[in-house]
């Protein structure tokens, strides 16, 4: 299936393509990948009138006026199911077209991330099928009252996921089969996640063999340690380069493809290029695995269809032969959903404070930044060069010609899960970890300061503002004084305080000053030092930016070259979608509407 296909038309089903047979008359199917809803049936033409003659009438005709044409039945709801594989969980809605507003949304699937000393992390993949299995169970009469007209799918960017060659299994390598090997050593059937550090050491080998950083995370490193692991992991006969490309290689049968944000997490592209560096890759004795890594899609664009196999195990029959589009990672779909006009902050397990800017921009600052003096070693100057040099410039997979600037810290709203985890408050309930609503009650009731308590929220090592393998996270500054709700507030403020330290990495970029980039309570909860800042959750938007690059991506080409760097600098606001299925309602530039997730 073409991946930048203008018009894709699903198969008829066999019956209909028998019949329709390719005739001359035979009418042509009808344009799923068209913005505006299918015409109503026509109704039947009015009886002819006879032909008009001079006659004299006096009152009314015998029949009466003609009755009124019979009402045409209601269009179906056009809808896209669109699944988000966050770290956390996974999210899905059925989204209506063209409005992109959520219509029904599943209970999120918590997902289980394994962690050990050393510094794996690492989720079965097998559980992404599962909680998308639950999630289309769950929307089910929502999608079967409906006309679903494609299935869209964002997620967590910068793993390394097996794949194996009949699409139907996460199982590759040395364990083989489902469930052998417990991905441990690498081995088995689990997937790297962005946060495994297992790699340090070829990381450090990269580092100097390039000359340019290459941290424990990218996928570089992790290919350098597969290929080193013991059993053969690396044998793996291809891989997915984050969530989505799993979802869409089983829902799809086998379309191996990734998107340009995620791609560009990963180390292994140039700049802001879509598409991988193979060269690169061969410079550095990593070539074997050209063949193993997917096809980059530089704009969201169709991968293939629902096979049947896989509607059927999602038990949904009529999703076999809709669309799927690849939306993107979830940076580029959350991106899409809190609108390029102002640099956003995203709250998920992780967490950045992100914008847009152009190609252009995005080269130009490179090439500044290259040809700046290097500040004097230990100078307050280098510390700041050092820190900017963290922040990240991905292409944005929604538009041509745009890039995304990231300044993203590995552990944000984990940071604050973890505190739920230990956390016991006074008169919390026993030993029942407490909610989220709880914890963020007991924080606001401790003064600002929580007491002298600091946090530390680097619980997975660290990439932005400051790049550690070994980082942890912690509280300091125990007193006696310091009890459950003190520990909850240092907990926000410290993940807010690396909030307002993203925000001035991402400000180093020069298109927008410090603090712009907050949208909400975060930022100004950190440098005003005022309550607990309610948490962004990132969900909604996800479901609904999700669907947003779905929708782009439901059969046109994205726009090339867009004026997202004037939008950024101006603050602009564009109404109104690209494209493909989301033209005439919602789109970039339009926040989600009421697209809250149930949890
Ligand atoms: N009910 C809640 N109230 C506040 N924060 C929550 C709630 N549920 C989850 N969170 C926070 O949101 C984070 C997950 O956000 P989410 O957008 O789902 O991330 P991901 O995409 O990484 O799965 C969790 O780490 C947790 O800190
Ligand atoms: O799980 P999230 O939403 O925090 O996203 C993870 C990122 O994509 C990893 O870089």
């Amino acid at each position: 299936m073409g991946w930048r296909g203008a018009a894709f038309h699903p198969p008829a089903p066999l019956g209909a393509r028998r019949r329709a047979g390719g005739g001359a008359d035979a009418p042509p199917p009808p344009p799923l990948w068209s913005a505006a809803p299918p015409p109503p049936p026509r109704p039947p033409p009015p009886p002819r009138r006879p032909a008009r003659r001079p006659t004299v009438t006096v009152g009314r005709s015998a029949g009466g006026p003609p009755p009124p044409p019979p009402r045409p039945p209601p269009a179906r709801a056009r809808l896209l199911f669109t699944l988000d594989v966050g770290t956390s969980g996974v999210k899905a809605a059925a989204v209506a077209l063209p409005s992109l507003t959520p219509v029904a949304t599943a209970p999120v699937t918590p997902l289980t991330t394994t962690t050990r000393r050393g510094g794996r992390v690492t989720q079965a993949p097998r559980d992404w099928w599962a909680a998308a299995v639950a999630a289309a169970a769950a929307l089910a009469p929502t999608l079967a009252a409906a006309t679903v007209v494609g299935v869209a799918v964002t997620g967590a960017m910068q793993h390394v996921v097996p794949l194996r060659v009949d699409g139907n299994d996460a199982a590759v390598g040395g364990g083989g089969g489902d469930g052998g090997g417990d991905g441990g050593d690498g081995r088995g059937d689990e997937a790297l996640l962005y946060s495994d550090t297992r790699a340090g050491a070829q990381a450090a080998r990269l580092t100097a063999a390039t000359g340019a950083p290459v941290a424990a995370t990218s996928v570089l490193a992790k290919l350098a340690w597969l290929d080193a692991a013991a059993d053969g992991w690396g044998g793996a006969t291809r891989v997915g380069l984050g969530s989505a490309d799993y979802l869409v290689w089983r829902l799809t049968g086998g379309a191996h493809t990734t998107d340009g944000t995620t791609v560009g997490t990963t180390g292994l592209s140039a700049g802001t290029a879509r598409a991988i560096d193979g060269a690169a890759l061969d410079a550095v004795g990593l070539g074997g695995w050209r063949p193993r890594l997917p096809t980059v899609a530089p704009s969201p664009g169709v991968a293939g269809v629902v096979t049947p196999a896989a509607a059927d195990a999602l038990g949904v029959a009529a999703l076999a032969g809709v669309p799927v589009v690849h939306a993107g990672g979830d940076a580029a779909a959350v991106t899409a959903g809190a609108g390029t006009a102002t640099p956003h902050i995203y709250v998920g397990t992780s967490g950045w404070v992100g914008g847009v800017v152009s190609d252009g921009a995005a080269a130009a600052a490179a090439a500044a930044a290259a040809a700046a003096p290097r500040p004097l070693a230990g100078s307050a100057a280098a510390a700041a060069a050092a820190a900017a040099a963290t922040a990240l410039v991905l292409p944005y997979h929604a538009e041509r010609g745009c890039a995304l600037r990231l300044a993203s810290m590995t552990s944000a709203g984990a940071n604050v899960a973890y505190a739920r985890s230990v956390l016991r408050l006074p008169g919390g309930g026993g030993a029942a970890p407490p909610s989220f609503g709880a914890l963020e009650a007991a924080a606001a009731g401790a003064p600002p300061g929580a007491r002298g308590v600091a946090y530390l929220p680097h619980l997975a090592g660290e990439r932005c503002p400051f790049v550690s393998a070994t980082a942890a996270g912690g509280w300091v500054g125990l007193t006696p004084a310091a009890g459950a709700p003190e520990l909850a507030r240092a907990t926000f403020e410290g993940v807010a305080l690396n909030y307002r330290a993203l925000s001035r990495v991402w400000a180093a970029g020069g298109e927008e000053e410090e603090g712009r980039g907050g949208r909400g309570a975060w930022t100004s909860s950190a440098s005003s030092g005022g309550g607990p800042p309610p948490f962004l959750r990132s969900c909604s938007p996800t479901c609904s930016a999700c669907a947003s690059c779905g929708a782009r991506g439901g059969g046109r080409r994205a726009r090339r070259g867009g004026d997202c760097g004037g939008r950024a600098r101006r603050g602009r606001r564009r109404r109104g979608g690209g494209g493909g299925w989301g033209r005439g309602g919602g789109g970039r530039g339009t926040p989600p509407a009421n697209g809250r997730c149930v949890r």
